[in-house]
């Protein structure tokens, strides 16, 4: 991408952790060259709502880090108490069906990225975490996530229907009947709550805690052969993934679809007046 910033720094001394670093606009990668680990930032303030642009960065940056020899790679935020606020609803409020084509289009496309690294993932929750920040989460391979923030797919809240790919990933992590349960009434857990029922894997303290704690988990897979190790994780989603392969087109029908209904923009409307009363 032109737009994309690449700094190499192994002189500077201040800096000798980061001997590789990209960074568009709304998304950072640091490579740390000790340890091995690339991390991913997503950088849209105020609440990294994701938007086209967000994805196609996102979808980029995770892209990128399949060239290289990385030890793993950990999704989070540059924003002190938001993960992610999921799909900006401005993208699907009112929408010109060509940008909301290309909005979905840019979706299913990092979430395939995202669900089939050949790197090991996790996402280090340090904040809410709605709907497709939940989505995103659930693509990584592990979830750690600060305490007191919130988690879940609540697209029912909002009138909107969470499409088969997303139940997928969180049948994939937590159980079909609590899937049913969450998904139904639009349920954000509570991070104490979240670990309960297994949709995230370790709680932490900051997120400083959160990130020394992925590198841990990346230290499984020290005495594991590599080879072996994606040829697992390909066994265990390569069907959730080619479901979506083959029925991408019908998804996006389908969304666009959806959207032009006059019942889910009134729904849009009023979720969007009640997040600006909010204040
Ligand atoms: C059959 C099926 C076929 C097709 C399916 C069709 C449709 C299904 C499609 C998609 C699934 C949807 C997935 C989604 O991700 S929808 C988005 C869900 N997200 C939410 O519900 C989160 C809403 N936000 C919040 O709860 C809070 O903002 C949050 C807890 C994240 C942060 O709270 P905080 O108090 O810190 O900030 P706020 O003052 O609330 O927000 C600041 C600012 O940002 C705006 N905002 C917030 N979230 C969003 C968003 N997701 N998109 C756009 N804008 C957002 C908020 O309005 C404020 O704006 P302003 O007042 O102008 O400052």
């Amino acid at each position: 991408m032109a737009s994309r910033m690449f700094i190499r720094s192994k002189s500077i001394a201040f800096n000798t952790l980061r001997t590789y670093s990209s960074s568009t606009k709304l998304v950072d990668v640091s490579i740390n060259d000790k340890t091995g680990i690339a991390t991913v930032t997503m950088q849209r303030p105020p609440v990294n709502s994701l938007n086209l642009e967000l994805l196609t960065e996102l979808n980029g940056a995770l892209q990128d880090l399949g060239s290289k020899k990385i030890k793993g790679a950990i999704l989070t935020s540059s924003l002190k108490t938001i993960f992610s606020a999921g799909l900006d609803i401005l993208e699907m409020y009112k929408p010109k069906p060509e940008r909301a084509s290309a909005f979905w289009t840019s979706l299913q496309d990092t979430w395939l990225t995202l669900y089939s690294t050949p790197y090991p993932t996790v996402a280090a929750i340090n904040g809410h975490s709605p709907a497709g920040g939940c989505l995103l989460s659930l693509a990584c391979e592990y979830r750690i996530m600060v305490n007191n923030y919130t988690i879940g797919l609540n697209e029912t809240k909002l009138g909107i229907v969470a499409p088969f790919w997303f139940v997928a990933s969180m049948k994939n992590v937590i159980s079909h009947r609590e899937s049913e349960l969450a998904l139904t009434s639009g349920r954000l857990y509570k991070t104490d709550e979240a670990l309960k029922v297994g949709l995230i894997d370790e709680t932490a303290e900051n997120k400083d805690d959160a990130l020394a704690k992925a590198e841990k988990f990346f230290a499984r897979f020290d005495a594991v052969n590599p080879i072996a190790r994606l040829l697992t994780k390909q066994e265990l989603r390569g069907e959730t993934i080619k479901e979506l392969e083959d029925r991408k087109q019908e998804d996006l029908d389908r969304f666009v679809g959806f959207l032009m209904l006059p019942a889910v923009q009134k729904g849009l409307d009023v979720y969007l007046q009640a997040l600006k009363k909010k204040q």
